[in-house]
This record gives C-alpha cells, sequence and structure tokens, in this order.
C-alpha cells in the first residue's frame, strides 16, 4: 500500500504522466525543472533509462543545483544551456531544448504560471524560454481559473541584493508607476491597489533566502492576477529585478494530479475553443 500523501500521489502520477507523453526516445535535449513534483518526474525518468526507453545520447538541462543533483541521482547527462545549439537555426523561435517538464505554484486557464516557490524562476524561465515546449506538472491545489486564486504566497521576484529595499518600495508603487508610464492598463492587470512585497527569509537560517544566482526573492502580493502579461512586464521594468515569477503563455499542456488518483491535461483555453 502507498504510504504516500494525497498531495504527493497526487504530484506523483501527474509526474509519470507527463514524463510518460513527452520524454519519447526521440527526444534528445530534456529541460529539468525545480521542486518537489519534479523529483517524481526524475523517479520516472530513471525507470525509463533502465528499461532503455530513452534516447541513449540524451542530455538534460537543469534549471537549479537541485534540478542538477536530480539528474545526476538518475545516472543521466548534464548539458549546460549555454552549450546547446539551435536545433533551426531559420527559426523564428530558439529552440535548443525538444521539451522541458517543470512544476508550478499555480496554472491558470491559459496556462499562465506562478512559479518560484523554490527561488528557481531565473534558470527555469531561461530554460523554458529555450525549449520547444513547456509541460507543467502539478497537484490539484495548483489548478486555478486565475493567478492569485489559490496561491496566496505572492509572485516571487528575483532581485540584485544591493538595492532590494528601493525595489521593494518601487513594487509596492506599482499602480503609479503603471500610470505615470502610461503603458499599462494596471487597473485591469491584477486586484490591489498597494501591492505588498516582502523579503523572503530562510528557514534554518538567519536572514534571507539566498538563490543559486546569489540574488534575494521579493514575494510581491498583488491579489488576482487578471492580466499575467502585463503583470510580468510591468514588474520587469523595475531595474533590479533579475527575473519574475510569472511565466505567461509559455506552456502548451499542464497535467494534474487529482484527489481521486485520476490525472487531468489541459491546454490554453483558447486553443481548446479553437479547436470546438
Ligand atoms: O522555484 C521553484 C519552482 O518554480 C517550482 O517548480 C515550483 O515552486 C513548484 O514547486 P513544487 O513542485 O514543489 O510545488
Amino acid at each position: 500500500m502507498s504510504t504516500l500523501s494525497l498531495v504527493e500521489q497526487a504530484k506523483r502520477s501527474a509526474a509519470f504522466a507527463a514524463v510518460d507523453k513527452h520524454v519519447t526516445p526521440s527526444v534528445r535535449v530534456l529541460g529539468v525543472g525545480s521542486g518537489s513534483t519534479v523529483v517524481y518526474a526524475a523517479e520516472r525518468l530513471l525507470e525509463l533509462k533502465n528499461e532503455g526507453k530513452l534516447h541513449p545520447e540524451l542530455q538534460c538541462v537543469p534549471t537549479s543545483f537541485q534540478s542538477k543533483q536530480l539528474i545526476n541521482e538518475a545516472g543521466l547527462r548534464a548539458a549546460d544551456l549555454d552549450d546547446l545549439v539551435d536545433a533551426d537555426p531559420s527559426s523564428t523561435t530558439y529552440t535548443a531544448i525538444d521539451v522541458t517538464i517543470d512544476g508550478a505554484d499555480e496554472v491558470d486557464a491559459e496556462l499562465n504560471a506562478i512559479k518560484g516557490g523554490g527561488g528557481a524562476h531565473l534558470r527555469e524561465k531561461l530554460v523554458a524560454n529555450a525549449s520547444a515546449k513547456l509541460v507543467l506538472i502539478a497537484d490539484y491545489r495548483k489548478n486555478s481559473q486565475v493567478l492569485g486564486q489559490n496561491w496566496d504566497k505572492g509572485i516571487p521576484v528575483e532581485v540584485s541584493p544591493i538595492a532590494w529595499q528601493t525595489i521593494k518600495r518601487q513594487l509596492e508603487r506599482l499602480v503609479p508607476r503603471s500610470r505615470a508610464l502610461g503603458v499599462l492598463a494596471t487597473s485591469d492587470a491584477f486586484e490591489l491597489n498597494h501591492p505588498v512585497a516582502t523579503l523572503r527569509n530562510a528557514v534554518r537560517k538567519a536572514g534571507p533566502v539566498v538563490t543559486d544566482n546569489g540574488n534575494f526573492i521579493l514575494d510581491v502580493h498583488v491579489g488576482r492576477i487578471h492580466d499575467p502579461v502585463a503583470v510580468e512586464q510591468l514588474i520587469k521594468m523595475v531595474p533590479g529585478v533579475v527575473e519574475v515569477g510569472v511565466f505567461s503563455r509559455m506552456a502548451c499542456e499542464a497535467w494534474f494530479g487529482n484527489e481521486d488518483g485520476s490525472v487531468s491535461m489541459r491546454i490554453p483555453q483558447s486553443e481548446t475553443k479553437k479547436k470546438d
């Protein structure tokens, strides 16, 4: 009998289903995300490797220190993102990675996602952006219509430590800032008129979380996010912001483990409508 909790079982089911569908023997370069759900993806990759079902030359691109450890522990070959070459130099999109499988903190109807609950979103976004396909895996708690509906820990924003308090104050003034810029309709973009940015503190270490890249994390509470593209752009425009944990319009599929033990796969709602 399984000793996993319902949530862990849901993560595992989603991870196994997504890996089985997407990591076929023809996949040569795989992006490996970060977080607790990706641990199960690595477990499945190891099984497939032992069954001889992976490409013999498979290269795995890590998205964090943890992710690299998972790749190493599964006996897979890690590759550096910058050492890869574009699969099709004539393409308008840069796709050196065939597919990336990654977790998420929350996913909306269009598969916009909040990521960075584990502070890995800078490298995750770099890898996702170089991938032909980004596939998200998560348990049922992350399955939302609108970002901010279930995830109440704010948007993870990686910032330069040299001016984190200045950046925090500017992030808390996103609304007047966007009005001054006159480029984004902030009033429609997110719920709160007065966002709150909190420095993420470490657990079992005094002081702030320091990312794999030597930066700090501010968790920015904006309430519900109605326009993820605008929110991502607006936060990114604050000097000192290294990366924002809103991944808008990047994922093509999201796999969720459900409470009843089943697995659901979603594509962006607008794509579903086109097919109807
Ligand atoms: O920084 C961490 C990553 O974005 C994770 O993929 C995300 O936080 C989801 O993690 P988990 O699978 O542990 O819920």
